[in-house]
């Protein structure tokens, strides 16, 4: 409908990088500050005790910074604040830091140089790990300006709603993000699961990241973000810059208009869930969902040297049932290794971590982690006060065997009465198998992160192969449809609380290939329940059959553009 109103400007220079937060914006672009620049000449250090006292007084400040904002927010921000105010407390990166001085080096270079080989050690360790690298370096930008008296840098201040276009966003950054200015995110790096990503979902800013041509937007130049198709248009035409803000406007009063829960236009019910992590219990609970299709419980265990004990553990899990009584909370156990390394889960070197002791098979050399998981989730399951509908899953389970098993290990843990027990499927042997997985749960859910990595063996962290990572990928469909299929004959729910639930056109897609309920961050959930009221569940199976024939991510989208419901597709 309203693409056909104005063409693009045929000279505007249109900049290529990954979705990462859906929705458009059009404003001019203010760039992040620099971080501060060491003098070329390196003061000699006279006063070595006073110095390496400055530089730890500089981190110490830092960490205090961060802890006061962390103070004033909570849920997810707040946890990531304080997770990077522990890093700038390092006692190890301190102790490199004061031996460096004790070397010579004056506080701010021995700063800069301890946080460059930790820096070194993150990104080669890959992963979650790797993206972490980004705070480290935001903490040594912070110390280094407040040993050298210089502006903390930061978010810029045009006074003017803008587009923030930044090399990378560190997590202190996009937490205090003002959404009144900030209209949308234009990053150079970042990759699909950095937590700008997240973040930026959280916050239901327009995003693209890992747009290669970022370094080249200068202050002032006007751009058209477009965080569903990943492009940001330079300079864009005058018809371009109205299109963009009037489906901006658009979408905000259609969504605003839908709630409650999750239908086709025929009555075909679909459940619509939160991914959920650390964070009040009850302002998640205050989100219009059906429930939990997804908490993440590594909150719980990571950036600690001792797992949390099972007394610890219950009492989270009954202020979550609590709060959400009447409705689902999914709790997936410990999803440790690969990306999420707990110190106390060591598994061993690894030269391929994503295809080694992680998820659920962790429990093979951990198996206590996750039994005092599971008698924590039954005792909370057990409190006589609340009615939620608990269900509890494993998350990177590979054979019917071990879906046979940890259904075992759920019951004894006496689950097996006030709980549903299911498993994710997130590789492609499990959703190949899926019929024989559903003999041991009661359903599933599909982690197409995972699945995806798994699927195009592509590691879900790289920025550099997003195309293979698509969630569009007709591949990754057909494994979805052959779960979906499984799930139907058994009667089952078939769940999806990967990202690909949070794009409204492929959720369609998803309930056609026979998923039955959908679980996202909550900004997403309007536009899915939107586009599910105006599908009825046999045009969603033929969406699903159009993306299944197509031969790449970006034919089997467009077709299904075309296909579905104008409605929808203008939002
Ligand atoms: C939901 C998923 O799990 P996580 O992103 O936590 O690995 C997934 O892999 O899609
Ligand atoms: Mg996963």
């Amino acid at each position: 409908m309203e693409q056909t109103e104005s063409a693009p400007n045929p000279t505007a220079p249109v900049l290529k990088g990954i979705a990462a937060g859906p929705g458009g914006a059009v404003a001019p672009v203010a760039r992040m500050a620099a971080p501060p620049s060491l003098p070329e000449r390196e003061p000699e250090v006279t006063d070595t005790v006073e110095e390496q006292s400055a530089a730890r007084e500089a981190l110490f400040s830092v960490a205090a910074d961060l802890e006061g904002r962390a103070a004033e927010l909570d849920g997810e921000a707040a946890a990531v604040l304080n997770a990077q105010a522990l890093m700038a407390r390092d006692p190890e990166l301190r102790r490199q830091v004061e031996e460096d001085v004790q070397n010579g080096s004056a506080a701010a270079w021995a700063v800069r140089d301890a946080c460059g080989r930790y820096q070194d050690l993150l990104l080669a360790a890959g992963g979650y790990l790797a993206e972490r690298a980004a705070d480290l370096g935001d903490i040594r930008d912070r110390a280094v300006a407040v040993l050298l008296g210089l502006p903390m840098p930061g978010l810029p201040d045009p006074g003017h709603p803008h587009v923030l276009v930044a090399e990378d966003l560190a997590p202190a950054d996009t937490v205090r993000l003002d959404t009144s200015q900030v209209l949308a995110i234009v990053t150079r790096l970042g990759g699909p699961t950095s937590h700008t990503v997240i973040l930026a979902r959280s916050l239901g800013l327009p995003a693209v990241v890992g747009c290669a041509g970022a370094d080249t937007l200068t202050d002032g130049t006007t751009v058209a973000v477009d965080g569903d198709a990943g492009t940001v248009e330079v300079d864009p035409a005058p018809g371009t810059a109205e299109r963009v803000r009037r489906r901006a406007e658009h979408r905000r009063a259609v969504l605003s208009a839908a709630s409650g829960p999750g239908r086709t236009s025929d009555g075909v019910a679909v459940s619509l869930l939160l991914n959920a992590g650390e964070g009040d219990p009850d302002e998640a609970a205050a989100h219009d969902s059906e429930g939990i299709g997804l908490l993440r419980t590594e909150f719980l265990f990571l950036d600690r040297a001792e797992p949390p004990t099972i007394a610890e553990q219950t009492e989270v899990y009954t202020r979550l049932f609590r709060a959400f009584t009447g409705r689902t909370v999914t709790v997936r156990t410990l999803d440790a290794g690969s990306d999420k390394p707990l110190a106390f889960a060591e598994t061993g070197p690894e030269d391929n971590p994503a295809l080694g002791v992680r998820g659920f098979r962790t429990a093979r050399v951990h198996p206590t982690l996750l039994s005092d998981q599971l008698t924590a989730i039954a005792a909370a399951a057990r409190e006589p006060d609340h009615q939620a509908r608990v269900r509890v899953m494993a998350p990177m389970v590979s054979t019917p065997a071990e879906a046979e098993e940890f259904a075992a290990l759920a019951r004894t843990a006496g689950l097996g009465t006030t709980a549903e027990i299911g498993v994710m499927v997130e590789v492609p042997a499990a959703a190949l198998l899926a019929d024989r997985l559903l003999n041991h749960v009661d359903f599933v859910s599909i982690g197409t992160n995972d699945l995806a990595q798994y699927t195009m063996a592509a590691d879900r962290t790289l920025g550099a192969l997003p195309d293979l990572l698509d969630p569009w990928q007709p591949a990754l469909l057909s494994l979805i449809d052959k779960v979906g299929d499984a799930g139907r004959r058994a009667d089952r729910s078939v769940g999806v609380c990967g990202e690909a639930a949070a794009d409204p056109l492929l959720a369609l897609v998803l309930v056609g290939l026979g998923v039955t309920s959908l679980s996202t961050a909550p900004p997403a959930l309007s536009a899915v329940r939107f586009a599910l009221a105006h599908h009825s569940k046999a045009e969603c199976r033929g969406l699903a059959e159009l993306a299944l024939a197509a031969d790449s991510p970006e034919r089997s989208r467009e077709i299904v553009r075309r296909a579905a419901h104008p409605e929808v597709t203008d939002l």
